[in-house]
């Protein structure tokens, strides 16, 4: 039979039809997302009709997405505004309040995260404080995915949700599967209807064509269960977040805020550290340099392995780890020898690397086992960041066929569902190609590098 997974994420929306007995990808669909870091949620119904999410004929479907987004609903189940997203940084403000008013210790032990401008609770925070009269009106609130899943099943019944995508919101806990109703209280002002957390395998309801909708998850639950993630190894997602995470049997406690303690899609914990800047950096480098990604590879390629001495920081919208906000991006080690066109395309991979292996440290440092990295998202096309990731991360890295595995894992989910069956399908894991790191001795001297500029620039 056939099942449908869906990953609606930040720049497009993809859709998977597979055969839920072999895995095997039948057919696939795409359509863009409007740009921006707020957006109407009718925007992702529109984009997910445009790429055949909603044609009909599948047993079950699954909904993966952009974690974290405000769907804020009115009495009549309305938005009562467009949907703030996770990389919308203008409530960092009303994070840093959250923090200050209950602890990053009493955050981290209680829900895992401690308040970031990304995560839902501190957005609810910014609208009661800059747009009252919409937060009055707020009934309900739903992330991206649960949105989906409804709407999928005609706005029928009450709305779903799973662990992975609630533990992102800031008012549920991984560790104990409740919400925590005071503190989304204590940011929107005053209580909200929440969606009921359904189990891994769960059913939501079903479409009017009688298709069965999973739970749906978190995108990056989803990439773990559409990669058939193990122990022992860690994915770096390359998409517009770079998103770092792991397979983990308890929940992690950091009060930093570096790493959060999400729960995954198979009724374990997703420790995650993601940045705000990725793949993006790359295009914009393209676009400064006057050449296309294609372009920006082979002038990466064809650079000094540590780029001259230049080094980009690129937090050119802020950043969320570290929790820079309202940081630009830095170039420096400008010399004359060092500024030519490879040397800066080499810099923005070195850039975006580097702050993912701070990420994956994040995660080693809160009990994580890491030997190898699974490299995803649009960004692991590059074949400079495919040359470079296993020395700057210092161990293997694994780039599978590339595929949509937050979708693909979404579509697991709905075949687990259809099945009824204790454990997901055993569909068998991508064929990967293997990246040895060099054993030189330069990225080691990079990562110091990068770390004292941070140091210089922003650390308060
Ligand atoms: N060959 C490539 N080199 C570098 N970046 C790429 C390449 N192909 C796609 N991308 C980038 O990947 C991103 C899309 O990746 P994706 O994982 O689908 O993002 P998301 O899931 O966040 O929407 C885009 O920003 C695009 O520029
Ligand atoms: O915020 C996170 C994870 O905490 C991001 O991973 C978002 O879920 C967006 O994902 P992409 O659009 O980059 O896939």
């Amino acid at each position: 039979m056939a099942v449908v997974g869906i990953d609606s994420s930040t720049q497009s929306c993809k859709v998977l039809t597979v055969d839920d007995d072999t895995g095997r990808v039948l057919r696939a669909g795409q359509a863009p997302h409007p740009d921006g870091t707020e957006v109407d949620p009718e925007a992702w119904w529109r984009a997910l009709a445009d790429a055949g999410g909603t044609a009909g004929g599948a047993a079950a479907i699954g909904v993966g997405a952009q974690q974290h987004g405000m769907v804020a609903l009115d009495d009549a189940d309305r938005p009562v505004r467009p949907a703030l997203l996770w990389n919308d940084v203008r409530s960092a403000p009303q994070a840093e309040a959250l923090t200050e008013k209950y602890g990053a210790d009493g955050w981290a032990a209680s829900v895992g995260l401690v308040p970031v401008a990304s995560y839902t609770v501190t957005k609810l925070a910014w609208l009661a404080e800059h747009e009252p009269a919409h937060a009055a009106r707020v009934a309900r609130v739903l992330l991206p995915h649960d949105w989906l899943t409804w709407r999928l099943r005609g706005g029928r019944g009450e709305p779903t949700t799973d662990r992975s995508d609630a533990s992102g919101t800031g008012y549920f806990s991984a560790a104990t599967g409740d919400y925590r109703h005071d503190l989304l209280t204590a940011a929107l002002g005053h209580d909200a209807a929440l969606p009921t957390v359904l189990a891994p395998a769960a059913v939501a309801g079903e479409t009017a064509d009688g298709a069965l909708l999973a739970a749906g998850a978190g995108d990056n639950a989803a990439a773990a269960l559409g990669l058939g993630l193990s122990p022992g190894q860690a994915v770096v997602s390359i998409g517009t977040s770079g998103a770092v995470f792991a397979l983990a049997g308890s929940p992690v406690t950091d009060p930093t805020g570096a790493v959060a303690s999400f729960a995954d899609a198979t009724g374990r914990f997703l420790p995650l550290s993601c940045t705000l800047n990725a793949s993006r950096v790359l295009a914009a480098t393209a676009r400064m340099l006057g050449t296309d990604l294609a372009g920006l590879d082979a002038l990466a390629t064809s650079a000094a392995p540590d780029a001259g001495g230049l080094t980009l920081l690129p937090y050119l919208d802020g950043e969320r780890t570290p929790n820079l906000p309202d940081a630009t991006g830095s170039l420096l080690g400008l010399t004359r020898a060092a500024m030519t066109p490879e040397n800066l395309a080499r810099a923005s991979v070195l850039g975006v690397l580097c702050g993912l292996a701070d990420a994956l440290d994040e995660l080693r440092a809160h009990g994580a086992a890491i030997d190898t990295v699974l490299l995803i998202g649009g960004g692991s096309r590059s074949a400079a960041i495919r040359v470079a990731a296993p020395d700057v991360f210092g161990v293997p890295v694994l780039v599978p066929e590339p595929a949509e595995y937050v979708a693909l894992g979404a579509a697991r989910q709905a075949a687990w569902a259809l099945s009824g069956a204790a454990e997901p399908p055993a569909w068998p894991r991508p064929d990967a190609t293997r990246y040895e790191p060099a054993g030189a001795g330069w990225p080691a001297e990079l990562r110091a590098r990068y770390r004292a500029a941070r140091h210089r620039l922003h650390e308060r």
